[in-house]
C-alpha cells in the first residue's frame, strides 16, 4: 500500500477486522486514522496497533487518498452529509455499508469517486473475501489501490453490476455468521452426544477449517468432496439424509434470499 493514506469513518467490528488484517499484513499504522464518537474501541486500536485516532469525521479525512465508510446503515446520510464540505474528488470513498447505493452516496457527499465493497469479518486473520464495485468516476489508479487494501485482508473480487452487491452480502458479507451458526450447533450436538464442550467444540472448529481448507485448495469441488466422506449406507449417508429430508438446501436459500432482500429493503428505506 506504500504510503496510501486511509481513513475509517467508524471504528466498530468490521472496521477493526480490516485495520487488525491491515496492519498485521505490514500497513504502517501512521498512515491509518480512525474516527469514531465511541472512544473505548478507538483507545483499543490505538493501544493494539497505534493508529491515529479522532473524534472528528472532518479532521479525520484531511489528506486521506481513501476514505472508508464503515458506520451504519441507518447514520450513513447523516455522516456523508456532515463530511460533504470535507471531501474532494480527488479522494477515493469506499463504502462497507449493506445496502446503501452509490447514487445515495454521491448525492449525500456531493462527490463521484465512490467504491461500494462488502467485505466480511474474517479480514482480521487475512482470511476475509470482498466484493468491490466502482462507479465510472473511479480511476484506474483508485481502483488498483480499493484492490490492494482490501487484497491485503484476504481475496477481492469485482462486480460490473452494482446489484450483485446485495448478493455477494448474501453469502459472503454475512456468511461468517452461518458458518458460526453451524460451528454453534454442531458443538452443542456433540455434547449431548456426551462430548465434554471443549472438546466438542474443537471437534468442530477444526472440521470447519479442514473442511474450508479443502474446498478452497482441491481441483474438486464441494459435492464431489462430500461424495469422497460419503460412503454408502454408512455415517455420513445417514448425516446428509437427515439434512436433506430436513430441507437444508432450501432453507439455506431461504435464509440468503432474506438476507439479500434486506440489503434491497434497507437501500429502498434509507436512499431519499
Ligand atoms: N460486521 C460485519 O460482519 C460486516 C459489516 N458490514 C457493514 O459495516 C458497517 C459497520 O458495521 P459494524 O462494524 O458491524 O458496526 P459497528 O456498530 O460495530 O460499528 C459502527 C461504528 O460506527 C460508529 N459511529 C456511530 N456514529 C458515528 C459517527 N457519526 N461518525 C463516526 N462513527 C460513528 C459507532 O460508534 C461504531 O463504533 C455497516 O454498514 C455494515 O453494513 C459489512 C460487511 C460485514
Ligand atoms: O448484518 C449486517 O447487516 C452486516 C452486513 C453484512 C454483515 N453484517
Amino acid at each position: 500500500m506504500g504510503n496510501t493514506k486511509i481513513t475509517f469513518i467508524g471504528a466498530g467490528n468490521m472496521a477493526a477486522s480490516l485495520i487488525g488484517g491491515l496492519c498485521k499484513q505490514g500497513v504502517h499504522a501512521h498512515n491509518i486514522n480512525a474516527s469514531d464518537p465511541g472512544e473505548a474501541q478507538l483507545e483499543k486500536l490505538k493501544s493494539t496497533y497505534a493508529i491515529h485516532i479522532f473524534t472528528d469525521n472532518q479532521l479525520a479525512v484531511k489528506g486521506a487518498d481513501i476514505i472508508v465508510l464503515a458506520v451504519k446503515p441507518q447514520i450513513m446520510r447523516q455522516v456523508c452529509e456532515q463530511l460533504a464540505v470535507a471531501v474532494t474528488d480527488q479522494q477515493l470513498v469506499i463504502s462497507i455499508a449493506a445496502g446503501i447505493t452509490s447514487d445515495s452516496l454521491i448525492r449525500w457527499l456531493g462527490v463521484h469517486t465512490i467504491i461500494r465493497c462488502m467485505p466480511n469479518t474474517p479480514a482480521l486473520i487475512q482470511q476475509g473475501v470482498s466484493g468491490l464495485y466502482a462507479t465510472k468516476a473511479v480511476s484506474t489508479q483508485q481502483r488498483k489501490q480499493a484492490e490492494q487494501l482490501l487484497s491485503a485482508v484476504g481475496l477481492a473480487v469485482w462486480l460490473e453490476n452494482e446489484q450483485l452487491i446485495d448478493a455477494v452480502t448474501a453469502v459472503s458479507g454475512s456468511g461468517p455468521a452461518y458458518f458460526f451458526l453451524l460451528i454453534e450447533a454442531m458443538t452443542e450436538a456433540g455434547i449431548k452426544l456426551g462430548l465434554p464442550a471443549d472438546i466438542a467444540a474443537q471437534l468442530a472448529q477444526y472440521t470447519a477449517q479442514g473442511a474450508s481448507n479443502m474446498a478452497c485448495q482441491s481441483t474438486l469441488d464441494a459435492a464431489q468432496l462430500r461424495q469422497q466422506v460419503t460412503s454408502p449406507n454408512g455415517t455420513t449417508d445417514a448425516a446428509i439424509r437427515a439434512f436433506q429430508q430436513g430441507g437444508f438446501n432450501q432453507l439455506v436459500e431461504t435464509a440468503l434470499r432474506s438476507a439479500a432482500s434486506r440489503s434491497q429493503e434497507l437501500a429502498q428505506q434509507l436512499s431519499e
